[in-house]
C-alpha cells in the first residue's frame, strides 16, 4: 500500500452488541484505512470501548474515516485519536542505566571512589583487559551524518536521531548490545573518519548509519582500514545479507540456481551497489542496475556490473527486480511480468507495494518493512563481538545471510524479525566464520 502515511489510534465507543465492531472496520477499510491491532479498552454492560490502530494515506482519508464512522449513528462513535507514534518517542526511546545497585557506602566505594582506582590501574598496565571490567567491547557507536535518514533525505543528523534511538533499541533487545548515537555534523570524509578514530576507543564496534553515497563508501573504507575493531554501514551491508537472503529464498521457490538468476538493481546507492556487489561476489552472473547519476552507474561497471539505461529496462529485462531509491510509487504496475520477483525496498514508503506488484503479477514481492536490515546488523554485530573480530569480512556476512535462510518458513522470504532465535542464530554463523579466519590468520 504505497502512501499509507499516517498511523493512528482511533478510540471508538460502540453499544456492546454483536456487528459493532464489524460495522466499524468495513468503514475503514472501504475508505482504504489499513488496520492493525484492535484492543479492547473496556467492555460495559451498555457500551464497549475500543482502541484500533488504523493506518492511512493522509490526514484528509483519516477524516473521512472517521466521519464515516459517526455516521453510523446509533451510538457508535470516534471519542478520540491519538498519535501512538509520536506518545512512544516522548523523552526519547532509550536510556543509559547502571548494572550495579547503590544500597550502601560499601558498594559507593566498590562501584566509584577508591575502588574504582584499582581497576583503571589494572587497565593501564594491562590494555587488553578494558574489554573484561568495562562495558567498551559490548558497546557499538551508532554514527551517522544524518544525509541519508530511511529514504527522507539529508534530513540532518538531529531529525535523524529517532532512526539512531531506534537502532539501539534494536541492538539491545535483539542482540543485547548497548547502541550509542553519535551525531555528526560533517559530512566530510576526512573529519568523519578523523572524528569516527578520535571516539573509537571507547567502543567494540561502529555502525555507520543513513549515512548518504557517494561519501560513506570512502568513509567505511577508510574506518575499516584504520581501525581495529568491526566497522559496518549498515545501509550497505546489512541490507546487502539480508538481500541476498531473500534472494537465495525466492531462487529456492522458483527452482532456479541464484548463479542463473537474471537480478536488477534499481538505485545504486549505498543499498543498491552493496546488494550488486554482494549478488555478484555470491556467483550472480547477470546483474544490472540503474540510476539517474553517472557516478553512480560508473561505480557498478567498475565492480563488474551491468548498466540499463531505465527503470523500464530493468523491468523488461530481470527476473529478480531489487528497488533502493528513496522514491515512493517510482515502480508502475504495468511494468510488471508475469512470475517476477520484486523487492522495492525503501523506506518509509516502497518503490511499488507488495499488493500492487502481487496484483500486477508477481510470484514473489516485498518491501523495506520486511526485507530490512534489521535481520542483517544486530546478529552480525553479536557475532563479530563475541569472536573479538578485528573487522566484519565478507565471509561472515555471507554466513550471516546464509544463516537467514535456515530460518526461513518454507514460502516465506526472510525469517520474522522479532524471533530472538534467528538472531542468535545469525550470531553463531558469523561468530564461527569470524573465529575460523581468526586461527588461519594466527
Ligand atoms: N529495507 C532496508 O533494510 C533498507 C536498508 C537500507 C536502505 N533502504 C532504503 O533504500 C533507500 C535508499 O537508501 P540509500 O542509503 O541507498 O540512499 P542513497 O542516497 O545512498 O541512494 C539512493 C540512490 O537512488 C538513486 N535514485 C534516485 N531516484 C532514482 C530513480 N528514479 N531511478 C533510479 N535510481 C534513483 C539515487 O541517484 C541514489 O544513487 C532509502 O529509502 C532507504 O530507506 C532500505
Ligand atoms: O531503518 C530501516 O528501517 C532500514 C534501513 O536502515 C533504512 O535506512 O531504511
Ligand atoms: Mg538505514
Amino acid at each position: 500500500m504505497v502512501g499509507q502515511n499516517i498511523m493512528r489510534n482511533l478510540i471508538v465507543h460502540t453499544p456492546s452488541k454483536p456487528g459493532n465492531l464489524g460495522k466499524v472496520t468495513t468503514v475503514i477499510g472501504a475508505h482504504g484505512g489499513d488496520i492493525g491491532d484492535i484492543k479492547t479498552l473496556k467492555v460495559g454492560t451498555l457500551t464497549t470501548i475500543r482502541d484500533i490502530t488504523c493506518t492511512v494515506e493522509d490526514a484528509t482519508v483519516l477524516d473521512t474515516i472517521v466521519k464515516s464512522i459517526n455516521a453510523l449513528g446509533n451510538g457508535i462513535e470516534v471519542r478520540a485519536i491519538s498519535d501512538d507514534v509520536l506518545k512512544a518517542h516522548e523523552g526519547g526511546k532509550i536510556h543509559m542505566t547502571s548494572r550495579m545497585d547503590l544500597h550502601s557506602i560499601e558498594d559507593l566505594r566498590r562501584v566509584y571512589t577508591p575502588g574504582v582506582a584499582s581497576v583503571c590501574e589494572e587497565i593501564q598496565r594491562s590494555p587488553e583487559k578494558a574489554s573484561y571490567y568495562t562495558s567498551i567491547g559490548n558497546t557499538v557507536a551508532i554514527v551517522t551524518d544524518g544525509t541519508a535518514i530511511l529514504g527522507l533525505g539529508n534530513i540532518g543528523p538531529v531529525a535523524g536521531m529517532p532512526v539512531m534511538e531506534g537502532k539501539a533499541v534494536l541492538f539491545d533487545q535483539l542482540a543485547g548490545i548497548s547502541g550509542v548515537p553519535i551525531l555528526l555534523d560533517t559530512s566530510d570524509p576526512d573529519e568523519v573518519v578523523e572524528t569516527v578514530k578520535h571516539i573509537s576507543q571507547g567502543y567494540g564496534g561502529i555502525l555507520l548509519e543513513d549515512i548518504g553515497s557517494p561519501h560513506c563508501f570512502e568513509i567505511e573504507e577508510r574506518l575499516k582500514e584504520d581501525l581495529s575493531i568491526p566497522v559496518m554501514h549498515d545501509d550497505q551491508h546489512g541490507t546487502a545479507v539480508v538481500t541476498l537472503a531473500a534472494t537465495l529464498s525466492a531462487c529456492r521457490y522458483a527452482g532456479v540456481d541464484i548463479k542463473d538468476a537474471v537480478v536488477g538493481q534499481i538505485g545504486l546507492g549505498a543499498a543498491g551497489l552493496a546488494i550488486c556487489r554482494m549478488l555478484m561476489a555470491y556467483g550472480v552472473s547477470e546483474v544490472y542496475g540503474t540510476d539517474p547519476q553517472e557516478s553512480a552507474v560508473m561505480r557498478l561497471r567498475q565492480y563488474g556490473g551491468n548498466v540499463l539505461n531505465s527503470i523500464e529496462e530493468v523491468m523488461a529485462h530481470c527476473d529478480i527486480v531489487i528497488a533502493t531509491t528513496g522514491v515512493k510509487g517510482l515502480i508502475d504496475p504495468s511494468l510488471v511480468r508475469e512470475g517476477q520477483i520484486i523487492l522495492a525496498l525503501s523506506n518509509p514508503y516502497p518503490e511499488i507495494s507488495p499488493e500492487d506488484a502481487i496484483a500486477a503479477g508477481a510470484a514473489y514481492a516485498a518491501d523495506g518493512r520486511l526485507v530490512n536490515n534489521i535481520l542483517g546488523f544486530p546478529g552480525i554485530f553479536r557475532g563479530a563481538l563475541n569472536a573479538n573480530a578485528k573487522d566484519i569480512t565478507y565471509p561472515m556476512l555471507v554466513a550471516a545471510a546464509e544463516a537467514l535462510v535456515e530460518c526461513t518458513r518454507h514460502g516465506d522470504l526472510v525469517p520474522p524479525p522479532l524471533d530472538h532465535n534467528v538472531h542468535k542464530i545469525v550470531a553463531k554463523a558469523v561468530e564461527r566464520i569470524a573465529l575460523k579466519e581468526m586461527v588461519h590468520e594466527g
